[in-house]
Protein backbone atom coordinates (compact mmCIF):
# COMPACT_ATOMS: atom_id res chain seq x y z
CA UNK A 1 0.00 0.00 0.00
CA UNK A 2 1.42 3.42 -0.94
CA UNK A 3 0.39 6.99 0.61
CA UNK A 4 2.66 9.85 0.22
CA UNK A 5 0.89 13.02 1.35
CA UNK A 6 2.09 15.49 -0.17
CA UNK A 7 4.34 17.53 2.26
CA UNK A 8 3.48 21.19 1.58
CA UNK A 9 -0.11 20.94 1.71
CA UNK A 10 -3.08 19.72 2.99
CA UNK A 11 -4.83 16.48 2.53
CA UNK A 12 -8.39 15.82 1.89
CA UNK A 13 -9.71 12.97 3.30
CA UNK A 14 -12.64 10.78 1.49
CA UNK A 15 -14.05 7.90 2.82
CA UNK A 16 -16.31 6.74 0.20
CA UNK A 17 -18.26 4.08 2.02
CA UNK A 18 -19.59 1.39 -0.34
CA UNK A 19 -22.52 -1.57 0.52
CA UNK A 20 -21.87 -3.25 3.42
CA UNK A 21 -22.71 -6.89 2.71
CA UNK A 22 -23.89 -9.34 6.06
CA UNK A 23 -20.81 -10.35 6.69
CA UNK A 24 -19.65 -6.39 7.44
CA UNK A 25 -17.13 -6.21 3.97
CA UNK A 26 -17.60 -4.18 1.27
CA UNK A 27 -15.91 -1.00 2.37
CA UNK A 28 -14.62 1.72 -0.35
CA UNK A 29 -12.02 4.06 0.66
CA UNK A 30 -10.41 6.64 -1.44
CA UNK A 31 -7.90 9.56 -0.25
CA UNK A 32 -7.44 12.99 -2.47
CA UNK A 33 -5.03 15.30 -1.47
CA UNK A 34 -6.15 18.69 -1.63
CA UNK A 35 -5.14 19.72 -5.47
CA UNK A 36 -7.73 15.88 -6.10
CA UNK A 37 -5.12 13.80 -6.85
CA UNK A 38 -5.82 11.05 -5.87
CA UNK A 39 -3.39 9.49 -3.04
CA UNK A 40 -4.75 6.06 -2.36
CA UNK A 41 -7.63 4.03 -3.61
CA UNK A 42 -9.00 0.80 -2.74
CA UNK A 43 -12.28 -0.20 -4.01
CA UNK A 44 -11.88 -4.51 -3.13
CA UNK A 45 -13.05 -5.46 0.06
CA UNK A 46 -10.55 -4.26 2.53
CA UNK A 47 -11.74 -3.34 5.72
CA UNK A 48 -14.12 -5.09 8.18
CA UNK A 49 -13.51 -1.74 10.43
CA UNK A 50 -12.38 1.28 9.53
CA UNK A 51 -11.19 4.07 11.77
CA UNK A 52 -9.93 7.15 10.17
CA UNK A 53 -9.15 10.72 10.98
CA UNK A 54 -6.78 13.36 9.63
CA UNK A 55 -5.75 16.55 11.16
CA UNK A 56 -4.02 19.74 9.80
CA UNK A 57 -1.00 18.29 11.04
CA UNK A 58 -1.34 14.51 11.21
CA UNK A 59 -3.09 11.61 9.07
CA UNK A 60 -3.44 8.39 10.16
CA UNK A 61 -4.96 5.54 8.31
CA UNK A 62 -5.76 2.34 10.44
CA UNK A 63 -6.91 -0.73 8.42
CA UNK A 64 -6.82 -4.36 8.40
CA UNK A 65 -7.14 -6.40 5.33
CA UNK A 66 -9.33 -9.39 6.81
CA UNK A 67 -11.58 -9.28 9.33
CA UNK A 68 -8.66 -12.28 11.16
CA UNK A 69 -5.90 -9.64 10.78
CA UNK A 70 -4.64 -7.21 12.79
CA UNK A 71 -5.01 -3.38 12.14
CA UNK A 72 -1.97 -1.52 10.55
CA UNK A 73 -1.92 1.85 11.28
CA UNK A 74 -0.33 4.48 9.26
CA UNK A 75 0.62 8.41 10.27
CA UNK A 76 2.19 10.59 8.22
CA UNK A 77 2.94 14.31 9.41
CA UNK A 78 2.50 16.86 7.19
CA UNK A 79 5.18 19.57 8.69
CA UNK A 80 4.58 22.75 7.07
CA UNK A 81 0.85 22.97 7.99
CA UNK A 82 0.20 25.06 11.05
CA UNK A 83 -1.86 24.07 13.97
CA UNK A 84 -5.09 26.21 14.50
CA UNK A 85 -6.12 26.26 18.25
CA UNK A 86 -9.75 25.58 18.09
CA UNK A 87 -10.08 25.54 22.44
CA UNK A 88 -7.12 27.34 24.91
CA UNK A 89 -7.82 26.34 28.22
CA UNK A 90 -5.02 28.59 30.85
CA UNK A 91 -4.73 27.55 34.66
CA UNK A 92 -8.56 27.08 34.77
CA UNK A 93 -10.12 26.76 38.26
CA UNK A 94 -13.70 26.03 39.19
CA UNK A 95 -15.59 25.13 42.31
CA UNK A 96 -19.00 23.19 43.25
CA UNK A 97 -21.49 26.29 43.93
CA UNK A 98 -23.56 24.92 46.44
CA UNK A 99 -20.38 23.89 48.60
CA UNK A 100 -17.80 25.93 47.85
CA UNK A 101 -15.37 22.51 47.13
CA UNK A 102 -12.38 23.63 44.70
CA UNK A 103 -12.45 20.57 42.22
CA UNK A 104 -10.49 22.36 39.18
CA UNK A 105 -7.51 23.48 40.21
CA UNK A 106 -5.36 24.69 37.22
CA UNK A 107 -6.24 22.91 33.84
CA UNK A 108 -4.39 23.53 30.77
CA UNK A 109 -5.32 22.19 27.70
CA UNK A 110 -4.91 23.19 24.10
CA UNK A 111 -7.10 21.35 20.96
CA UNK A 112 -6.16 22.44 17.90
CA UNK A 113 -8.83 21.76 14.52
CA UNK A 114 -8.68 18.53 13.54
CA UNK A 115 -7.08 16.72 16.53
CA UNK A 116 -9.02 13.89 18.81
CA UNK A 117 -7.99 14.20 22.80
CA UNK A 118 -8.75 11.57 25.29
CA UNK A 119 -8.99 12.30 28.80
CA UNK A 120 -8.22 9.47 30.80
CA UNK A 121 -8.01 9.31 34.65
CA UNK A 122 -9.21 8.13 38.42
CA UNK A 123 -12.50 8.33 39.05
CA UNK A 124 -13.11 11.88 40.91
CA UNK A 125 -9.98 13.17 39.45
CA UNK A 126 -12.36 15.88 37.77
CA UNK A 127 -13.05 14.74 34.60
CA UNK A 128 -17.18 15.36 34.06
CA UNK A 129 -16.19 18.42 35.76
CA UNK A 130 -13.80 19.67 33.19
CA UNK A 131 -16.23 18.97 30.55
CA UNK A 132 -19.17 20.39 32.27
CA UNK A 133 -17.10 23.85 33.00
CA UNK A 134 -16.50 23.62 29.45
CA UNK A 135 -20.44 23.71 28.36
CA UNK A 136 -21.25 26.20 31.54
CA UNK A 137 -22.95 23.94 33.56
CA UNK A 138 -24.71 26.04 36.94
CA UNK A 139 -23.48 23.68 39.24
CA UNK A 140 -19.78 25.14 38.68
CA UNK A 141 -17.95 28.17 39.06
CA UNK A 142 -14.83 29.06 37.85
CA UNK A 143 -12.69 31.10 39.77
CA UNK A 144 -9.75 31.67 37.91
CA UNK A 145 -8.29 31.03 34.40
CA UNK A 146 -9.53 31.58 31.13
CA UNK A 147 -11.25 29.58 27.96
CA UNK A 148 -11.04 30.14 24.72
CA UNK A 149 -13.17 28.49 22.26
CA UNK A 150 -12.72 29.81 18.43
CA UNK A 151 -10.44 32.49 19.51
CA UNK A 152 -13.56 34.01 21.79
CA UNK A 153 -13.97 34.24 25.47
CA UNK A 154 -16.29 31.07 26.57
CA UNK A 155 -16.65 32.17 30.30
CA UNK A 156 -18.54 35.03 28.56
CA UNK A 157 -21.15 33.09 26.85
CA UNK A 158 -24.52 31.48 28.59
CA UNK A 159 -24.28 27.96 28.23
CA UNK A 160 -26.77 28.27 24.81
CA UNK A 161 -24.84 30.39 23.33
CA UNK A 162 -22.02 27.64 23.84
CA UNK A 163 -23.81 25.43 21.98
CA UNK A 164 -24.74 27.73 19.16
CA UNK A 165 -21.28 28.13 18.79
CA UNK A 166 -20.12 24.96 18.16
CA UNK A 167 -19.39 23.70 21.13
CA UNK A 168 -21.64 20.08 21.67
CA UNK A 169 -21.55 17.99 24.93
CA UNK A 170 -22.68 14.39 25.81
CA UNK A 171 -23.58 13.61 28.82
CA UNK A 172 -22.39 10.64 30.73
CA UNK A 173 -26.01 10.23 31.92
CA UNK A 174 -28.71 11.69 28.67
CA UNK A 175 -31.26 13.06 30.50
CA UNK A 176 -35.37 12.46 29.42
CA UNK A 177 -37.31 15.27 28.26
CA UNK A 178 -40.93 14.01 29.00
CA UNK A 179 -43.62 15.40 26.42
CA UNK A 180 -40.75 16.83 23.53
CA UNK A 181 -40.29 13.90 20.60
CA UNK A 182 -36.76 13.45 19.50
CA UNK A 183 -37.93 14.63 15.89
CA UNK A 184 -39.13 17.89 17.01
CA UNK A 185 -36.48 18.92 19.46
CA UNK A 186 -33.50 17.84 16.90
CA UNK A 187 -35.40 19.63 14.58
CA UNK A 188 -35.98 22.97 16.51
CA UNK A 189 -31.88 22.29 17.94
CA UNK A 190 -30.56 22.17 13.85
CA UNK A 191 -32.99 25.36 12.64
CA UNK A 192 -31.66 27.04 15.61
CA UNK A 193 -28.37 26.37 15.03
CA UNK A 194 -28.57 27.08 10.70
CA UNK A 195 -29.79 30.17 12.03
CA UNK A 196 -27.09 31.43 14.26
CA UNK A 197 -24.75 30.15 11.01
CA UNK A 198 -27.09 32.41 8.55
CA UNK A 199 -28.50 29.65 7.22
CA UNK A 200 -32.09 29.51 6.13
CA UNK A 201 -34.38 27.26 8.35
CA UNK A 202 -35.15 23.83 6.78
CA UNK A 203 -38.96 22.61 6.24
CA UNK A 204 -40.36 19.73 7.13
CA UNK A 205 -39.97 17.48 4.37
CA UNK A 206 -35.98 18.54 4.23
CA UNK A 207 -35.59 18.04 7.94
CA UNK A 208 -37.23 14.59 7.06
CA UNK A 209 -34.45 13.41 4.61
CA UNK A 210 -31.83 15.19 6.50
CA UNK A 211 -32.78 13.40 9.79
CA UNK A 212 -32.98 9.73 8.31
CA UNK A 213 -29.58 10.45 6.90
CA UNK A 214 -28.44 10.68 10.39
CA UNK A 215 -30.49 7.95 11.24
CA UNK A 216 -28.49 5.35 9.18
CA UNK A 217 -25.06 7.19 9.94
CA UNK A 218 -25.75 5.99 14.06
CA UNK A 219 -27.60 2.93 12.78
CA UNK A 220 -30.94 3.93 14.70
CA UNK A 221 -34.54 2.52 13.50
CA UNK A 222 -36.64 5.47 12.25
CA UNK A 223 -39.05 4.84 15.74
CA UNK A 224 -36.90 6.53 17.90
CA UNK A 225 -37.74 9.56 16.17
CA UNK A 226 -41.25 9.44 17.11
CA UNK A 227 -40.82 8.96 20.96
CA UNK A 228 -39.70 11.36 23.34
CA UNK A 229 -36.45 11.91 23.99
CA UNK A 230 -34.82 9.24 25.85
CA UNK A 231 -38.04 8.38 27.51
CA UNK A 232 -37.93 4.89 28.26
CA UNK A 233 -34.49 4.08 26.42
CA UNK A 234 -32.04 1.97 27.37
CA UNK A 235 -28.66 3.17 28.07
CA UNK A 236 -27.25 2.21 25.24
CA UNK A 237 -30.06 3.20 22.91
CA UNK A 238 -29.50 6.51 25.41
CA UNK A 239 -25.52 6.71 24.06
CA UNK A 240 -26.42 6.21 20.45
CA UNK A 241 -29.39 8.79 20.53
CA UNK A 242 -26.73 11.01 22.19
CA UNK A 243 -24.12 10.46 18.74
CA UNK A 244 -27.51 11.07 16.70
CA UNK A 245 -27.89 15.06 18.21
CA UNK A 246 -24.34 15.44 17.43
CA UNK A 247 -24.56 13.89 13.76
CA UNK A 248 -27.33 16.21 13.34
CA UNK A 249 -26.19 19.10 15.16
CA UNK A 250 -22.75 18.80 13.72
CA UNK A 251 -20.30 20.61 16.63
CA UNK A 252 -16.53 22.36 16.03
CA UNK A 253 -15.66 20.65 18.83
CA UNK A 254 -17.95 17.42 20.57
CA UNK A 255 -16.73 17.06 23.92
CA UNK A 256 -18.28 12.83 24.75
CA UNK A 257 -18.13 12.11 28.43
CA UNK A 258 -17.80 7.93 28.98
CA UNK A 259 -20.22 7.59 25.69
CA UNK A 260 -18.49 4.14 25.62
CA UNK A 261 -19.99 3.43 29.09
CA UNK A 262 -22.71 0.54 28.66
CA UNK A 263 -22.31 -0.04 25.12
CA UNK A 264 -22.56 -3.44 23.81
CA UNK A 265 -19.85 -4.19 20.99
CA UNK A 266 -22.14 -3.81 18.23
CA UNK A 267 -22.55 -0.83 19.38
CA UNK A 268 -19.80 1.02 20.24
CA UNK A 269 -18.43 -0.05 16.59
CA UNK A 270 -21.89 2.18 15.44
CA UNK A 271 -20.87 4.72 17.45
CA UNK A 272 -17.12 5.13 16.82
CA UNK A 273 -17.70 4.80 12.81
CA UNK A 274 -20.18 7.33 13.44
CA UNK A 275 -18.17 9.52 15.16
CA UNK A 276 -15.46 8.84 12.70
CA UNK A 277 -17.03 10.12 9.88
CA UNK A 278 -18.53 13.58 11.53
CA UNK A 279 -14.97 14.26 11.76
CA UNK A 280 -13.34 16.26 9.47
CA UNK A 281 -10.10 18.23 9.15
CA UNK A 282 -11.49 21.05 10.99
CA UNK A 283 -13.79 20.39 13.93
CA UNK A 284 -12.41 18.21 16.72
CA UNK A 285 -12.85 15.36 19.77
CA UNK A 286 -12.64 15.56 23.51
CA UNK A 287 -13.46 11.88 24.59
CA UNK A 288 -13.72 11.36 28.44
CA UNK A 289 -13.21 7.29 28.93
CA UNK A 290 -12.12 4.47 31.11
CA UNK A 291 -11.70 1.81 27.91
CA UNK A 292 -8.99 1.14 25.48
CA UNK A 293 -11.19 -0.10 23.07
CA UNK A 294 -12.96 3.19 21.69
CA UNK A 295 -9.41 4.41 21.90
CA UNK A 296 -8.17 1.90 19.42
CA UNK A 297 -11.24 2.61 17.40
CA UNK A 298 -11.10 6.43 17.18
CA UNK A 299 -7.15 6.64 17.22
CA UNK A 300 -6.80 9.94 19.73
CA UNK A 301 -3.93 12.27 18.59
CA UNK A 302 -3.19 13.32 22.32
CA UNK A 303 -3.94 11.09 25.88
CA UNK A 304 -3.92 13.27 28.91
CA UNK A 305 -4.39 11.95 32.77
CA UNK A 306 -5.98 13.91 34.56
CA UNK A 307 -5.45 13.61 39.06
CA UNK A 308 -6.60 15.85 41.87
CA UNK A 309 -8.14 18.66 39.21
CA UNK A 310 -5.19 18.69 36.96
CA UNK A 311 -3.96 18.01 33.68
CA UNK A 312 -0.85 15.71 35.02
CA UNK A 313 0.08 13.86 32.37
CA UNK A 314 -0.29 13.90 28.45
CA UNK A 315 0.89 11.47 25.55
CA UNK A 316 -0.07 9.79 22.82
CA UNK A 317 -2.27 6.65 22.29
CA UNK A 318 0.78 4.37 23.59
CA UNK A 319 0.55 5.78 27.07
CA UNK A 320 -2.65 3.59 27.73
CA UNK A 321 -0.67 0.57 27.36
CA UNK A 322 1.27 1.60 30.88
CA UNK A 323 -1.94 2.83 32.49
CA UNK A 324 -3.26 -0.60 32.17
CA UNK A 325 -0.03 -2.16 33.05
CA UNK A 326 0.78 0.47 35.78
CA UNK A 327 -2.13 2.15 36.81
CA UNK A 328 -2.80 5.81 37.44
CA UNK A 329 -0.67 6.64 40.21
CA UNK A 330 2.14 5.93 38.52
CA UNK A 331 1.78 7.31 35.09
CA UNK A 332 0.34 10.51 36.55
CA UNK A 333 3.85 11.20 38.78
CA UNK A 334 5.66 10.03 35.82
CA UNK A 335 7.97 13.07 34.08
N1 LIG B 1 -22.37 18.95 41.70
C1 LIG B 1 -21.56 18.32 42.57
N2 LIG B 1 -21.87 18.20 43.88
C2 LIG B 1 -21.05 17.58 44.74
N3 LIG B 1 -19.87 17.03 44.41
C3 LIG B 1 -19.50 17.10 43.13
C4 LIG B 1 -20.31 17.75 42.14
N4 LIG B 1 -19.67 17.69 40.97
C5 LIG B 1 -18.52 17.03 41.18
N5 LIG B 1 -18.42 16.68 42.48
C6 LIG B 1 -17.30 15.95 43.09
O1 LIG B 1 -16.13 16.37 42.42
C7 LIG B 1 -15.24 15.27 42.24
C8 LIG B 1 -14.92 15.12 40.76
O2 LIG B 1 -16.09 14.60 40.11
P1 LIG B 1 -16.11 14.27 38.56
O3 LIG B 1 -17.48 13.79 38.23
O4 LIG B 1 -15.60 15.43 37.81
O5 LIG B 1 -15.05 13.07 38.49
P2 LIG B 1 -14.66 12.14 37.26
O6 LIG B 1 -13.18 12.24 37.11
O7 LIG B 1 -15.47 12.46 36.08
O8 LIG B 1 -15.03 10.71 37.85
P3 LIG B 1 -15.60 9.34 37.17
O9 LIG B 1 -14.44 8.72 36.47
O10 LIG B 1 -16.01 8.54 38.35
O11 LIG B 1 -16.75 9.70 36.28
C9 LIG B 1 -15.91 14.06 42.85
O12 LIG B 1 -15.42 13.87 44.14
C10 LIG B 1 -17.38 14.45 42.86
O13 LIG B 1 -18.07 13.82 43.91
Amino acid sequence: MVWNPSPFGQLKVNIDVGQVGPDGIGFGLNIWDYEGVMQYTSSTAMALSLSMHCSPTTYTLRFRLSPKSTFSTLRRTCVACAATPLLQVNDLRAKIVESDIEILRGVNLTVNQGEVHAIMGKNGSGKSTFAKVLVGHPDYEVTGGSIEFKGENLLEMEPEERSLAGLFMSFQSPVEIPGVSNDEFLVMAYNARRKKLGLPELGPLECFSYLMEKLQLVNMKPDFLNRNVNEGFSGGERKRNEILQLAVLGADLAILDEIDSGLDVDALRDVANAVSRILTPSNSLLMITHYRRILDLLNPSHVHVMDKGIIARTGDISMVEAIETEGYETVSTLT
